[in-house]
């Protein structure tokens, strides 16, 4: 769709930064919550070349230390709502959101035997010493159903949808926050580990990942070791297995060593990826910090304002709560929005 300046002339003008799972999803958010609005996404990159691109996307949380739990809980059962409708809908293949089921397995009992997203997913339960005998030297494991998404269609429909319903997009980057003042009426900030540059935020930081997709059509279940080292995840055309979390570590290029001891540590959980070929080796940066950063800020500049909403700081749990996020990051700006009419009147006197 063509920006036509003249139309949306009496929208607030909206730019969103960053055109990942978070941005797209906020970008979504808001067109279907705000109709006030009129969004742009502007990205330096979009899908395939994103960090959601290389995740494996399964819904199982990651606990953000700063972060307070209560809100973890509610963002990860908005997400996964959220996802459960796509799943059971005829938008379902298209979005690539599906249920998956399977094992997350321990050495010894975790302290939280019942995790806060026990009541979220769906049959949650303590594996029997028959299940647990399949995985030699684990003594403690819980079955449940989750859900995944997988990248390389979830991020290009969310997208469609965003167009469809008058969102605009624009693959540039963004290398002052201030060349959008004037344009766009208020920032929305999903750029990620972008934040450090473009936002000065010191405290974002990479925790590298390197996965692999293997041709292994029979394996049906997930395995996730619960210290997070070790992970096998079905998808819908290969399987994903991780992993590995290297702070501050720069790199996207997948290391070959890397990928044989990941395959290694893989065979060990489940003999039958013996063998299986290797179709993909990736690595990405998960944009990390101790707590997410969803707030509102004014930024200010020779007398003149620029409206900001954060929404960062994903880091390796961003497909588990990204629509709860997006909702956080659009009720915000839902509450700046007489702030910013009262903004453009004065402008124009
Ligand atoms: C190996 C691995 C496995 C994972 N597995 C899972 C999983 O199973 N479950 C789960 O929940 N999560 C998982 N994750 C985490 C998840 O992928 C991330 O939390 C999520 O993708 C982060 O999304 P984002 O949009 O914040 O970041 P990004 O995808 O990094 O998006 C940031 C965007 O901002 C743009 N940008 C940055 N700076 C600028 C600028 N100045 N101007 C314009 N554009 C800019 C970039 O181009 C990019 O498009 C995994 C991550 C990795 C690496
Ligand atoms: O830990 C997992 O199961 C997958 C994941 O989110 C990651 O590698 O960041």
């Amino acid at each position: 769709m063509l920006h036509d300046p003249i139309m949306s002339a009496q929208k607030i003008q909206v730019a969103v930064i960053g055109g990942g799972l978070v941005g797209l999803s906020t970008a979504l958010c808001i067109i279907e919550c705000l109709p006030q609005c009129s969004v742009t996404v502007i990205s330096e990159e979009f899908s395939p070349n994103t960090t959601g691109d290389v995740a494996a996307g399964c819904l199982i949380p990651h606990v953000y230390p700063d972060t307070p739990l209560h809100q973890q809980k509610a963002w990860f059962k908005e997400t996964f709502n959220y996802l459960f409708k796509i799943a059971n809908s005829s938008e379902a293949s298209e979005a690539g959101i599906y249920l998956i089921s399977g094992w997350q397995i321990f050495k010894s009992a975790p302290k939280e035997v019942y995790p806060f997203w026990s009541e979220t997913v769906l049959g949650f339960r303590i594996m029997d010493e028959t299940e647990l005998a399949k995985f030699q030297s684990y003594k403690f494991g819980q079955a449940f159903t989750t859900l995944k998404c997988q990248a390389s269609q979830y991020l290009p429909w969310m997208e469609k949808r965003f167009k469809s319903k008058g969102g605009y997009v624009e693959k540039r980057k963004v290398i002052d926050v201030w060349d959008l003042h004037g344009t766009y009426d208020v920032v929305v900030n999903c750029s990620g580990l972008g934040s450090r540059d473009l936002f000065g935020d010191q405290s974002i930081y990479p925790v590298q990942g390197q996965v692999l997709e293997v041709n292994a059509p029979w394996i049906k279940h997930f395995i996730r070791d619960g210290d997070g080292s070790t992970y096998i995840y079905p998808g819908i055309s290969y399987v994903t297995l991780g992993g590995t979390r290297k702070k501050d570590d720069w790199s996207c290029l997948p290391n070959a060593q890397t990928s044989k001891v990941i395959l290694e540590r893989c065979c060990h959980l489940e003999p039958s990826l013996y063998g299986a070929p290797v179709i993909q080796e990736k690595a990405g940066l998960r944009p990390t910090r101790s707590a997410l950063r969803i707030v509102k800020d004014v930024l200010v500049k020779n007398g003149q304002q620029l409206p900001v909403i954060h929404n960062y700081g994903h880091g390796g749990g961003g497909f588990s709560i990204h629509w709860g996020t997006a909702n956080e990051a659009t009720k915000l700006l839902q509450q700046l929005i007489p702030f910013i009419h009262h903004f453009k009147l004065v402008s124009k006197l």
